[in-house]
């Protein structure tokens, strides 16, 4: 199979690179380094280029001609989309508007997206299935949403196949050691946690402990990157089944919950030491809970997580943190 990975020097985008080129498959991958890293990426074709403009997507399309084109690249932080929200329009929303139509007219009609759980806004149920209301409360997470409507109407009327795969926190890195997260910012708690753990920052803060949960720490489900990127492969197994939809959609989480402070305790027993932190407010725009209802993607797709449990998430990411190279 030729796969074109779209923002495959990404975080998540390099895990899955990694993983189809294991699985033996041919792969591009087209970035435009704004958040991505070439580092993380080796034997591998690149085109170097803006999705947002058709010049320079469309001659990847069809000179490459991919039998999937799996989309990672966005912008994602929530409070960034806040204050800009033109920004996530217009490089998430207008930027798969541009991929759905090259894709079109050059015939390419097989599609895995990434969105997000904040499509959900808040949580109305312990474990969020795709049946759960989409009420997104970031632009972010509209962004996301305008994405996968357009998909699903590409899908009805020019016979595109595609699967919309909503991550819950991605997290962990690569057994290997040689890519994880690399993001600049570093919005995320865990690599947060373990910059702290490594001395690359003072302490972690902790935003809020008042939120409407067990212990007042806000709760999610960690699931680590490689699980991830192997749910896309066996969605491409979907995409090509007779008795499966045109559009499918499919929750990825472990179905479990951690709270903030579970986090950084279990961090602190991987690393084997104490990891200083400080009390914030809460930050704006968080959910109190979000634990993913991943039984679709278990019973239709076949997928089960490899690395569920918390201490070996955090300890893949632990050995990249430790000799971080980009
Ligand atoms: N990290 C998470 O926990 C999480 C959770 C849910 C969903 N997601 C989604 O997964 C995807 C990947 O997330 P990530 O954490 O790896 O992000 P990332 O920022 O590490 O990777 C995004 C990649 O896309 C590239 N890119 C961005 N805009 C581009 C454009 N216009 N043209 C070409 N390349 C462009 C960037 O350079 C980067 O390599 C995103 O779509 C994100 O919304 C992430
Ligand atoms: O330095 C930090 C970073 C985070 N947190 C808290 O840790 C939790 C997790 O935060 P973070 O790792 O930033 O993830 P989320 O805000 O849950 O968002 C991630 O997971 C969502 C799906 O669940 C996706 O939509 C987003 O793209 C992705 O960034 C939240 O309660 C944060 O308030 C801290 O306390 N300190």
């Amino acid at each position: 199979m030729k796969a074109l990975v779209i923002g495959g020097a990404g975080y998540i985008g390099s895990h899955m690179v990694k993983t189809l080129q294991r699985a033996g498959h041919e792969v591009a991958v087209f970035d435009n380094f704004s958040t991505g890293h070439r580092e993380a990426i080796e034997d591998v074709k690149i085109y170097e280029g803006d999705l947002q403009a058709a010049a320079e997507i469309d001659p990847v399309l069809s000179g490459y001609r991919p039998d999937l084109v799996l989309h990672f690249a966005a912008r994602s932080l929530v409070a960034e989309s806040m204050v800009d929200p033109a920004l996530y329009h217009a490089n998430n929303t207008c930027g798969v508007m541009t991929l759905l139509d090259g894709m079109r007219r050059h015939k390419l009609d097989r599609l895995v997206f990434s969105s997000t759980a904040a499509v959900y806004g808040f949580p109305q149920q312990r474990r969020i299935d795709e049946s759960h209301p989409t009420a997104p409360i970031n632009t972010y997470g509209w962004s996301k949403l305008f994405c996968e409507s357009m998909i699903s109407d590409y899908c009805r009327a020019y016979g595109l196949r595609a699967a919309v795969l909503r991550y819950f926190n991605a997290s962990g890195a690569d057994p290997s050691g040689t890519i994880g997260e690399a993001h600049e910012p570093e919005t995320h708690l865990i690599p947060n946690v373990l910059r702290a753990a490594v001395g690359r920052a003072d302490k972690v803060t902790v935003f809020g402990k008042d939120h409407d949960t067990r212990d007042g720490y806000c709760v999610r489900d960690y699931i680590h990157v490689n699980d991830l990127a192997d749910a896309h492969l066996l969605a491409y197994d979907a995409l090509n089944r007779a008795d499966q939809p045109d559009f499918q959609l499919y929750n990825l989480g472990n179905g479990q919950g951690f709270s903030v402070i579970e986090v950084l305790r279990a961090a602190e027993a991987v690393v084997g030491r104490t990891i200083p932190m400080e009390l914030a407010d809460r930050r704006a725009g968080d959910p109190p809970v979000l634990v993913a209802g991943a039984g679709k993607a278990r019973s239709i797709l076949g997928w089960t997580p490899k690395i569920p449990e918390l201490h070996r998430i955090i300890a893949t990411a632990w050995r990249w943190h430790q000799e971080q190279r980009y």
